[in-house]
């Protein structure tokens, strides 16, 4: 049996504080294990770029070109932004109005559905915190398979309701993240026949997913805090909603940080790990973070996307030169979680093949 994402952590407990979380939105200063230098993230204070202006492109579906500028981005930036994208208005809205109204349900509701230290899904900070000496400004959810226990927790009345959006909104994201993933593809000039467990598979029962709700309060010094520290998605690809709330920033070696502006109605879309692997190492697996604000708080929800457990990812062999080796090994997405709970930012390298001569 291959092991469900719901399982991925069990044998890979991490303590993480949520039951000793202060409640963010009643501070006034920046308590200390709030306050980030570049001794605890190197990248932290590196200088904006000299001119600004250059920011990951926005790409309407509807273009007949957009194969190509979506295989162009991924390839320069590894994120894109996209509009008509097929998913409704009011989907969008019913997703931020239901991580809205979670974030702000009183602490002691929200810690009904924390997350456990073997667990995958529920309520508390996130994943990457331990590898990190000082906290993040934010607080998390993340949902796989049916959230209706966490649910029934958080609101004991109208669980059913907001099953319902999560539901329809896992499904327009997954036909989405499916039709990114093969128009990406199709830039490279590879086709479903080039990849056998996609092979003949449009129902898309070779994917699996997660949610993961982010939630970062007003924060008292956002120059000095941190919503989430950089990490690249240990994915395929994710597909990212963001309020109106700028904070996103994506990290380009040749630009540094450059902030992803929120477009109404746009969504987001990351290059992960996976995809960087599959892609033979063309695609780019952005490193990118989470900063705060002074004055709005911010929400985002990222549908995380990757194969089933029991498919093994690795370089398409027609991306590969025949004098060369793939330039990684084949894993599996739960085996690749469990590398990356372990090493975090190492994994990539800890499977990667090492060129001889
Ligand atoms: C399916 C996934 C992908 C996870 C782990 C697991 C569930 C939650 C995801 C996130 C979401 C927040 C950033 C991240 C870095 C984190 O801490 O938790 C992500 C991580 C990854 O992309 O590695
Ligand atoms: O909040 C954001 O903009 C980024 C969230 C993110 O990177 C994630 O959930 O993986
Ligand atoms: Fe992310």
């Amino acid at each position: 049996m291959p092991t469900m994402l719901t399982d991925v952590f069990r044998g890979h407990p991490i303590h993480l504080p949520h039951f000793h979380q202060p409640d963010l939105t009643s501070l006034s200063n920046l308590p200390d294990s709030y306050t980030w230098t570049s001794q605890d993230d190197p990248l932290f204070t590196v200088a904006p770029p000299p001119t600004a202006g250059e920011n990951i492109p926005l790409i309407d579906l509807n273009n007949p070109d957009a194969a190509n500028q979506i295989g162009r981005a991924c390839r320069t930036w590894g994120a894109f932004q996209i509009v008509n994208h097929g998913v409704p208005l009011e989907l969008l809205q019913g997703i931020e109005f239901l991580t809205g109204n979670l974030f702000r349900l009183p602490v002691q509701r929200k810690l009904k559905a924390a997350r456990s230290e073997t667990g995958f899904s529920g309520y508390g900070v996130a994943r990457i915190s331990s590898f990190f000496n000082k906290k993040m400004w934010s607080e998390g959810f993340t949902i796989t398979g049916s959230p209706l226990n966490d649910f029934r927790k958080l609101w004991p009345q109208l669980h059913l309701d907001y099953c319902d959006i999560v539901e329809q909104y896992e499904e327009q994201m997954q036909k989405l993240s499916s039709k990114l993933m093969w128009l990406s593809l199709k830039s490279l000039g590879v086709s479903e026949e080039d990849i056998k467990w996609a092979r003949g598979s449009s129902d898309f029962n070779w994917a699996q997913s997660a949610l993961q709700l982010n939630h970062y309060p007003v924060c008292p010094e956002p120059d000095r805090a941190m919503g989430l520290a950089p990490h690249t998605d240990s994915t395929l690809l994710t597909i990212l909603y963001q309020n109106n709330t700028a904070g996103l920033q994506v990290f380009r070696d040749d630009l540094s940080w450059v902030t992803v502006p929120p477009v109404p109605g746009s969504l987001v879309v990351n290059v992960g790990d996976l995809f960087h692997i599959l892609s033979n190492g063309l695609f780019k697996s952005v490193i990118h973070r989470a900063r705060v604000n002074q004055t709005r708080s911010r929400l985002s929800v990222a549908f995380l996307w990757g194969p089933q457990s029991d498919i093994k990812i690795s370089p398409v062999l027609k991306l590969v030169r025949p004098d060369e080796s793939p330039l990684y090994r084949s894993v599996t997405w739960t085996g690749y979680l469990r590398t990356k709970a372990t090493h975090f930012n190492k994994a990539l390298s800890m499977i990667r093949n090492h060129r001889q001569g």
